[in-house]
């Protein structure tokens, strides 16, 4: 880490610009100082020049005495006018010489000769000598020494005489100047002549005559500072401003001694300020000069002069190598920093990576936790997979199937291979013909989750199997379909349960075929193709005639095979379009649908019936079969498709009516007779309380004597609307419903009443003879009931016959056996009504407790045309005579019945030949009457002893 320097200035920054200002001093320093040289090189050189023109016009003026003494130093006269024209030119060239003299040694005597040659060239002039009282007249001397040549005279007049021998400066540099040989100067005097007053001085040369014996000298009086000035100028050195020069005679410096001066030249103090920025003198020197044996202490000095346009090079060095390192320190700085940064930064995203790290350790440890949780789970839920029976898969975001486990080939009998890759529709493409797989391909298309969807697959053994899946779509964290996954089994097995439970909830157990149930859909299905297709459909209700005496005589188990067996040609004959129900008991309803090229048309039905006409083997012995059959067309007029089956019920109804083995289409008369049934039905209910019941009595003759013998109750139904109604419209209706129970009761007890009533009145004892339904046949309190009328109306049980079925009894037999003999035991007689009609076994009649058989009329009626119903008639009558039993004809209508019946050996007749059934008053007026049968014609045959009813007919 580096150190950091306050300001926020890092070492290395700081270094720089210590280092960068260092350098850039030192070469500031090192360049000023060549400056300086070179300035000071440049001074020495202008200070040089400015000495040496000094010197130059001091050399001049010594030169200009010299060629002034030479003048006098020949020894030959001197003319003042050629003196004057000598000097002339030179003070015209020299203008800074105030005067030439030339000083003539006079001795003491020749003080007035002398003075009167002066006088000529100027009157009055004498010796004088200057005082400080002023200039006075030499007094006495024994020599003098005057000016006597002076030019210009002008403005000197005062010095022409002037004796110089006690002016000591100029005595002693005659001395200098004749002791040296040379010209000697003066110190400086203050010129009296010069308005100025200008420092000047005086260079002698001694004049020596022939014989070396001073006889005077020369001297030039100078204005020093015009010497001075004129020197520097005729150099071209006195207009410069940026040097001064001051010129000292002496060595020392003073105002006394200052000659000229261009400007201060005194040397200042530096300071560091002075010395860079505005340095006064950059340059000082001091010359001092011999002039003429003096003196002369000349120093040139610099203008002072700003700094900077001296010290370009080093200023801008300096500038330059500061901003350089500014730039430099910014840049290091700048470098730093970001080095700093980008060290916090790594510093920071060290600590991260460290913070990461931790974490990324505990989180690989976590991962570590989790896989082996995972490894364990997984492999928890691989063995359960394995154990169970489902199977696991996963699809891509195509729906493809990746991958399937879970023992998915054992248990699915399909190969992983041939679903990889594959859509699951790919796979089973039916399933986007079903409603349902449309669906579930919307489903997953909208991305949900997707449970119990059942489809049909086969096998790679060819077999068809189901299987159930459940799926849930897998999003990545943007919430992207990855794909899906689920689970799936094989639910063949519960398909088949479910098929086979659905098969027997819609199909009759005994005979396979479609029940009610599922009548209804397909009646549905057929009746919502019909609207589409505008075909016609038949629905046909076969009722089978006779079944009833078929289970009751046969057993259940001849009726199933009855059954199984008419429901198997049913189907036969019909097209496997065609739909065959079992509606109930011996009900079947067949939908016919018509086809383009088959119109349905009546035949259908007549080879339906032939179908089921055909022989059956029930056991070892065979039965006819017939089947009564109704039929609704759809659409037709006043058949709405909700009342198909019933108006083919109805039609059957009419069917059978008319005799049955025979078929009817429905017309809306049938449904007027129907509605009549539903009106008698709700009527029925309230008849008894309503007293509507009376009871007819039809005779039973006995055709031996010809005798009333007893009478058969039947019962009529008196309605206030309806009038007279036939047992034959509602008993039927009573035994559907019940209530024939309670009629039944009703019906007993008014005809043992009356009976015994007829009984009372003397009329005969007469047997009257009740039907007994077979509702009321099992009715628990029938024995009880039984006693309870006979103690109640106390008629001799012996006169009270019960006409029961042959199907009430053939049915079950055990208890039917005890029944009869509770009921015998009371002392009634029984017999079997309409006996031949059902197909029973006649061991029974020997268990029985029977008393009599009564052929039933349809036999009787062709009695006399039909041998095979006169062959049924005799064996019957045979038949109860070996058993014992008397034997009743019923429906004899013609003679020739009464005939024949007799003649066979018949114990009784019941029939319109006789008379029809009666009212009770009517029936009680006949036996008053005490009609009989007209006698027999042919001989009887022999009553049998056995029997007692037949040996007291015989
Ligand atoms: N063609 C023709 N018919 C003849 C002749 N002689 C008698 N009959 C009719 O034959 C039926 C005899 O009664 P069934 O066979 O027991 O048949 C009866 C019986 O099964 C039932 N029935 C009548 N009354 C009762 C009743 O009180 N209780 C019960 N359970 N059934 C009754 O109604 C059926 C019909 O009774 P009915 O209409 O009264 O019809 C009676 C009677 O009128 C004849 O010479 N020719």
């Amino acid at each position: 880490m580096p150190r950091r320097l306050p300001l926020s200035l890092t070492l290395a920054a700081a270094l720089t610009l210590g280092g960068g200002l260092a350098v850039s001093g030192a070469l500031f320093l090192g360049v000023s100082h060549l400056e300086y040289d070179n300035m000071a090189l440049a001074f020495a050189q202008r200070s040089d020049e400015r000495v040496a023109a000094v010197r130059q016009g001091v050399n001049q003026a010594v030169e200009v005495l010299t060629v002034t003494n030479q003048l006098f130093a020949r020894g030959e006269p001197v003319s003042r006018e050629g003196f004057r024209d000598f000097t002339a030119a030179l003070l015209e060239r020299h203008r800074y010489i105030q005067a030439f003299n030339f000083h003539r040694s006079v001795p003491g005597e020749a003080r007035a000769a002398v003075e009167a040659e002066l006088q000529r060239i100027r009157p009055g002039t004498v010796f004088t000598e200057l005082t400080p009282a002023g200039l006075k007249p030499a007094p006495i001397r024994v020599r003098y020494h005057i000016v006597d040549f002076i030019e210009p005279m002008a403005g000197n007049e005062r010095a022409f005489g002037l004796n110089i021998t006690e002016n000591l400066q100029v005595m002693s540099a005659l001395e200098i100047a004749r002791g040296e040989g040379r010209a000697a100067a003066t110190d400086l005097f203050q010129l009296a002549q010069d308005p100025l007053h200008q420092p000047a001085f005086q260079l002698i040369i001694p004049v020596l005559d022939r014989e070396g014996v001073l006889a005077g000298d020369t001297s030039v009086v100078i204005r020093g500072p015009e010497l001075v000035r004129a020197s520097l100028a005729s150099a071209g050195l006195l207009d410069s401003r940026d040097i001064f020069v001051s010129v000292y005679a002496g060595e020392r410096t003073g105002a006394e001694a200052l000659l000229f001066s261009t400007g201060d030249t005194r040397k200042q103090p530096e300071s560091w300020l002075t010395g860079f920025v505005a340095s006064v003198h950059t340059g000082h020197s001091v010359d001092v000069l011999r002039i003429a044996g003096k003196p002369w202490r000349i120093e040139v000095a610099a203008a002072p002069r700003p700094f900077l346009p001296d010290h370009m090079a080093s200023s801008a060095l300096l500038v330059g190598g500061i901003l350089m390192t500014l730039m430099s320190t910014a840049f290091v700085q700048a470098s730093g920093r970001r080095a700093r940064k980008v060290q916090q930064l790594v510093r920071q995203r060290t600590a991260d990576l460290r913070r990461t790290n931790r974490r990324l350790v505990e989180d690989m440890a976590a991962r570590e936790r989790a896989e082996r949780a995972l490894q364990q789970s997984e492999q928890r839920f691989r063995q359960l997979v394995s154990m169970s029976s489902d199977w696991y898969w996963e699809q891509d975001r195509e729906l493809r199937f990746t991958m399937v486990t879970g023992g998915f080939t054992e248990k699915a009998g399909v190969s992983v291979e041939s679903l990889l890759g594959k859509t699951r529709w790919e796979y089973v493409p039916a399933l986007l013909e079903s409603e349902l797989g449309r669906a579930h391909l919307a489903q997953v298309r909208a991305h949900e989750p997707f449970a119990n969807l059942e489809y049909q697959v086969v096998d790679q053994h060819g077999d068809t199997r189901w299987f159930c899946v459940h799926g849930q779509p897998v999003f990545d964290d943007g919430g992207a379909l990855l794909g899906y996954r689920g689970t799936g089994s094989d639910i063949t097995a519960r398909k088949l349960t479910e098929q086979r439970v659905h098969h027997v909830a819609q199909h009759d157990v005994l005979t396979g075929l479609p029940n009610r149930s599922l009548l209804q859909d397909r009646l549905g299905q057929a009746i919502a193709h019909a609207n589409r297709s505008g075909r016609a459909i038949w629905v046909m209700l076969i009722d089978l005639d006779r079944f009833k005496f078929v289970n009751d005589s046969m057993g259940h188990k001849a009726g199933d095979v009855l059954l199984m067996t008419v429901a198997a040609r049913l189907s036969g004959s019909l097209r496997d379009t065609d739909t065959v129900a079992r509606l109930s008991g011996d009900e079947f309803v067949v939908i016919l649908s018509e086809q383009h090229d088959a119109p349905l048309s009546a035949d259908i039905v007549q080879r339906v019936m032939d179908s089921v006409a055909q022989p059956v083997m029930l056991g070892p012995k065979e039965f006819f079969v017939t089947c009564s059959i109704g039929v609704a067309v759809y659409p037709s007029e006043g058949t709405p498709a909700d009342s198909l089956i019933e108006h083919a019920d109805i039609a059957m109804y009419c069917a059978k009516k008319l005799g049955r083995n025979n078929f009817q289409f429905y017309t809306p008369v049938m449904n007027e007779e129907s509605m009549e049934r539903v009106r008698i039905e709700s009527a029925l209910r309230n008849a008894l309380e309503r007293n509507e019941f009376v009871l007819h009595y039809q005779p039973q003759v006995d055709l031996k004597t010809g005798k009333i013998v007893g009478m058969e109750a039947l019962i009529r139904w008196q309605h206030p609307e309806m009038g007279m109604v036939p047992p034959i419209r509602f008993i039927g209706i009573a035994e559907e419903t019940g209530l024939i129970v309670q009629i039944g009761a009703w019906v007993m007890r008014t005809a043992c009443a009356q009976n015994k009533a007829w009984q009372d009145a003397g009329l005969g004892k007469l047997r009257v003879a009740v039907n007994l339904s077979a509702r009321q046949f099992g009715a628990p309190d029938l024995i009880a009931g039984l006693e309870s009328v006979l103690l109640d109306t106390m008629l001799d049980p012996d006169c009270l016959e019960i006409e029961l079925t042959e199907s009430l009894f053939m049915s079950d037999v055990t208890p039917a056996v005890e029944l009869l003999h509770r009921m015998k035991s009371l002392g009634v007689n029984l017999s079997i009504d309409d006996f031949g009609t059902g197909f029973s076994s006649l061991s029974y009649l020997s268990r029985f407790p029977i008393d009599v058989l009564k052929i039933d009329r349809s036999f009787v009626a062709d009695i006399t045309i039909d041998a095979n119903d006169a062959a049924i008639v005799t064996s019957i009558i045979g038949l109860a005579h070996n058993l014992k039993l008397a034997v009743i004809a019923e429906g004899v209508e013609t003679l020739e019945q009464l005939d024949y019946l007799r003649s066979h050996g018949c114990d009784e007749i019941q029939g319109y030949f006789f008379s029809k059934p009666l009212p009770a008053g009517e029936f009680e007026a006949m036996l008053r009457e005490g009609r009989c049968l007209p006698a027999p014609q042919q001989t009887e045959p022999e009553a049998d002893a056995d029997h007692p009813r037949v040996a007291a007919y015989s």
